[in-house]
């Protein structure tokens, strides 16, 4: 029996949702950020190398790091203000529940990826087995990331901890950056941490109601689908419908 490594099974993960999940005829399609979608990008190349992905689909990236990709890609580069209707996007996540919901924003390009998300007709997943998860906040204890215009971080960590957060913290650059790291629109990110979070939903809306919030890294009822990469060799797939499916 196969023993995959984190690395490859998010290859797997992002091959498997590649082949099944790009339209043929795709016009536009949406690419996110993080290590995982890197093994999409590699796959699209791959499929249009061999004509089975048409040369003028536009690519519409969700920060600095896929924008990189899909030129290094030699793809056709769009972005989301040209392009408000994507026929889907690929993504990867950093915790995902069984409805789906998954925290994002651990590469702090949270505000793009949902927008890019929202405007996909289709938000597909892609993710390695540490992040299929039973409940939101167990897996994932960095916190959610939650984007802030900067000279509100203080008022809003002190918001959140109110709220119940067990942690607020504001995310800092490290020997890389003196400071907060700033997100590609020039804000902050502040992490907080919950524990298991009972009821997304709710806790989505009320953070965002914060003055000074940009974006929350919860993303509700988004996904349509998520394929995570297993140790064994196999893919769990599941839907919005929930439907699972292994593929071995
Ligand atoms: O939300 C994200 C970036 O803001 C990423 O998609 C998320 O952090 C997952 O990253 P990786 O594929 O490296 O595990």
């Amino acid at each position: 029996m196969a023993s995959l490594g984190v690395e490859d099974a998010k290859r797997l993960a992002a091959y498997t949702a590649i082949d099944t999940h790009f339209p043929p005829n795709a016009k536009v399609v949406g690419i996110g950020s993080g290590s995982t979608v890197v093994y999409c990008v590699e796959r699209i190349v791959q499929k249009r190398a061999k004509g089975e992905i048409p040369a003028d689909t536009v690519f519409i990236p969700t920060g600095f790091q896929s924008k990189e990709l899909i030129i290094h890609g030699g793809l056709n580069l769009g972005a989301i203000d040209g392009y408000p209707v994507l026929d889907v996007a690929f993504d990867g996540a950093d915790e995902v529940d069984p409805a789906l919901n998954c925290i994002k924003g651990g590469g702090a390009c949270l505000f793009q990826e949902k927008l890019v998300a929202q405007c996909a007709k289709k938000f597909i997943v892609v993710a390695d087995f540490r992040k299929n998860s039973t409940a939101l906040g167990l897996q994932w204890v960095q916190g959610v990331p939650i984007e802030v215009v900067p000279l509100a971080h203080a008022r809003v960590r002190q918001d959140l901890l109110q709220m119940g957060a067990l942690t607020a913290t504001l995310r800092l650059g490290g020997i890389a950056k003196a400071g907060p790291v700033i997100t590609d629109n020039c804000n902050v990110i502040i992490d907080a941490h919950f524990g298991q979070i009972a009821d997304p939903v709710i806790l989505a809306q009320n953070i965002k109601m914060l003055v000074g919030v940009v974006e929350v890294g919860l993303f509700i009822n988004m996904a349509d689908a998520a394929y995570f990469g297993n140790e064994n060799g196999s893919v769990t797939a599941k839907f919005s419908t929930g439907e699972i499916n292994m593929i071995e």
